[in-house]
C-alpha cells in the first residue's frame, strides 16, 4: 500500500476512494481500522472511521489506531479526510487530529485544504466558500451537530489547537507547485505545522498534489487526493490495473435516513415519478412498532425500485428530537435501517442504495462488510461499491454523502450498480 487514508466518517471516505480510484490507483475502502493486513495488489486504503462528532479524545485515539495499521501496511503518505464544509466544532475534532498525526508522523509541513470544487467547496484567503456563499452563510451555520459560524478556517483551527495556522494565499497558490513547496517550507521554518492553502479549481488541487510530493501527511477534502497518485505515477509506482469493480443484477432498494435538502429532492423525484415508497416515522422508529422483516418483504415484493426513508423536513425533525432527545431518535433509525438492510440482504437483494453518511455507516456495520472495493463515479463524490458479504456472495452499494448527488442520483446509481 502507497497511500493511507484516514476518513472521518463512511460516505466521506467512499468519496475520497471515488477521487483515488479515478485518478488511477487500485483503492479499497475498510469498514473501521482491520484486524488483518491489506491485500497487496492494493495501492490506496481508506480506514472509514465515525470519528467526525465523537469526544475528541476518541477522535484521536481512533485515528492514531487507523495510523498504526496503515503503516504497518507499509504506506508511504497518510491522507487525513474530513468534510468539505470543515464540519467540526471550536474543540475538535478536524485541528487535534491533524496535530497528532503530526506528531506521531513527525510531520512538520501539514496541508489543510477542504476544497472540492466540483461540489462548489472553494479556499480562498484563508476562507472557505460553498458556491458564491461564505461557509457561514451557506447553511451550514445551523447544521445540527456542528453549526459552522466563521468561513476563516485559520482562526477555525487556531480555536481547535490553540497554535497560530499558516496560509498559503492565492497568489502565490496560483504560481504552481514549486511555489507552493517554497511557500510551504518558509511556514514550516515560521513553526506554524498546520498550513491552509487556497484552492479553488481542480488544476489548483493538482498543482498542490504535486508539491506534497515525499510528505509524511497531508489533510483535507476528497479535492486534495486529485493530484496525490500522479506522484506515486512518475516514480513508476502504480499498477496502471486500477479497479477490479464488477456490477451486480439482483434486487435494488434505495434506502434514505438522510435529512438534507438534496436528498429531499431525491425522494420527492423519486414519489413523483410514482415509484414505491415507504416512509418511517421517527416516533414509530423509537417505539419499536416497526418490523424490519416486514418492510423487507414489502421492499422485495415491488415491481419497481423501492424507496424506504426516513428524511423528514428539518421542522419535523426538531420536533423529533426535542420530544425523544437526538440520539435516542438517531440511533433508533440507524439501528432500524441497519436492520431492514440485512433482512434485505437475506432476501436476496443484490443492489442498496444508502442516503447519509451516519445512515451509510450504520448499514455497512450491521451487515458486517469489511472491505469496499471502489467501482465507477455515480456522481461527484459518490462511486459504486462492491463488498464481499460474510455468509458468502457479494453486494454492491452506493453509499451517498447527504449533500452530494443530483435529482436522479437514485436512478443513476441503480444502473450503474447493475454494471450497465
Ligand atoms: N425524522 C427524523 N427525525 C430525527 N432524526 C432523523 C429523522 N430521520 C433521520 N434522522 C436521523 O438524522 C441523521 C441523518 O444523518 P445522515 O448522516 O445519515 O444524513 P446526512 O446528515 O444528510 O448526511 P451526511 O452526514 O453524509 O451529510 C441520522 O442519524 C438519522 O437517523
Ligand atoms: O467532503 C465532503 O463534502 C464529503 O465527502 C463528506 O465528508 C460529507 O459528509
Amino acid at each position: 500500500m502507497l497511500l493511507g487514508c484516514i476518513g472521518d466518517d463512511f460516505t466521506g471516505s467512499s468519496d475520497l476512494a471515488n477521487t483515488l480510484a479515478k485518478q488511477g490507483m487500485r483503492v479499497t475502502q475498510y469498514s473501521g481500522v482491520p484486524d488483518q493486513p491489506a491485500d497487496p495488489v492494493i495501492e490506496a486504503g481508506v480506514v472509514a472511521l465515525k470519528s467526525r462528532s465523537v469526544p475528541v479524545e476518541q477522535a484521536v485515539a481512533q485515528s492514531l489506531a487507523a495510523l498504526d495499521w496503515l503503516r504497518a501496511q507499509g504506506c508511504q503518505q497518510i491522507l487525513f479526510k474530513y468534510c468539505s464544509t470543515f464540519d467540526s466544532t471550536p474543540q475538535g475534532n478536524i485541528g487535534p487530529v491533524a496535530m497528532a498525526l503530526a506528531e506521531a508522523l513527525a510531520a512538520r509541513r501539514v496541508v489543510v485544504c477542504p476544497a472540492f470544487p466540483a461540489a462548489g467547496r472553494m479556499v480562498y484567503q484563508g476562507h472557505l466558500f460553498v458556491h458564491d456563499r461564505l461557509l457561514n452563510e451557506s447553511g451550514m451555520e445551523h447544521h445540527p451537530l456542528n453549526p459552522m459560524t466563521d468561513a476563516d478556517i485559520r482562526r477555525w483551527l487556531s480555536l481547535q489547537t490553540g497554535a497560530p495556522v499558516g496560509h498559503v494565499p492565492f497568489a502565490e497558490m496560483r504560481q504552481g507547485a514549486a511555489a507552493i513547496a517554497t511557500a510551504l517550507a518558509r511556514a514550516e521554518e515560521q513553526g506554524t505545522p498546520l498550513i491552509v492553502v487556497d484552492a479553488l479549481s481542480d488544476s489548483d488541487l493538482i498543482e498542490i498534489g504535486t508539491a506534497l510530493d515525499g510528505l509524511p501527511l497531508v489533510t483535507g477534502g476528497s479535492g486534495i487526493a486529485m493530484g496525490l497518485p500522479g506522484n506515486f505515477r512518475r516514480r513508476g509506482l502504480l499498477s496502471g490495473q486500477g479497479s477490479a469493480w464488477q456490477g451486480h443484477a439482483g434486487r435494488c432498494v434505495v434506502l434514505s435516513g438522510s435529512c438534507s435538502a438534496a436528498t429531499r429532492g431525491q425522494i420527492a423525484r423519486h414519489l413523483e415519478a410514482g415509484l414505491p415508497a415507504r416512509e418511517i416515522r421517527a416516533e414509530e422508529a423509537v417505539a419499536g412498532r416497526i418490523d424490519p422483516a416486514e418492510i423487507a418483504a414489502w421492499s422485495m415484493a415491488q415491481e419497481k425500485r423501492p424507496l424506504v426513508f426516513s428524511s423528514a423536513a428539518p421542522d419535523e425533525v426538531r420536533r423529533a428530537q426535542q420530544a425523544h432527545g437526538r440520539e435516542r431518535v438517531a440511533a433508533a433509525i440507524e439501528a432500524l435501517f441497519a436492520a431492514i438492510a440485512k433482512a434485505l440482504v437475506a432476501a436476496g437483494a443484490g443492489r442498496l442504495v444508502v442516503a447519509g453518511g451516519e445512515t451509510s455507516g450504520a448499514v455497512v456495520e450491521g451487515l458486517g462488510l469489511s472491505a469496499l472495493d471502489i467501482g465507477p463515479e455515480i456522481a461527484p463524490g459518490a462511486p459504486a461499491l462492491r463488498a464481499a458479504l460474510p455468509q458468502g456472495g457479494h453486494i454492491a452499494l452506493a453509499l451517498k454523502s447527504g449533500n452530494f448527488g443530483g435529482p436522479d442520483f437514485f436512478a443513476e446509481a441503480s444502473a450503474i450498480l447493475r454494471g450497465v
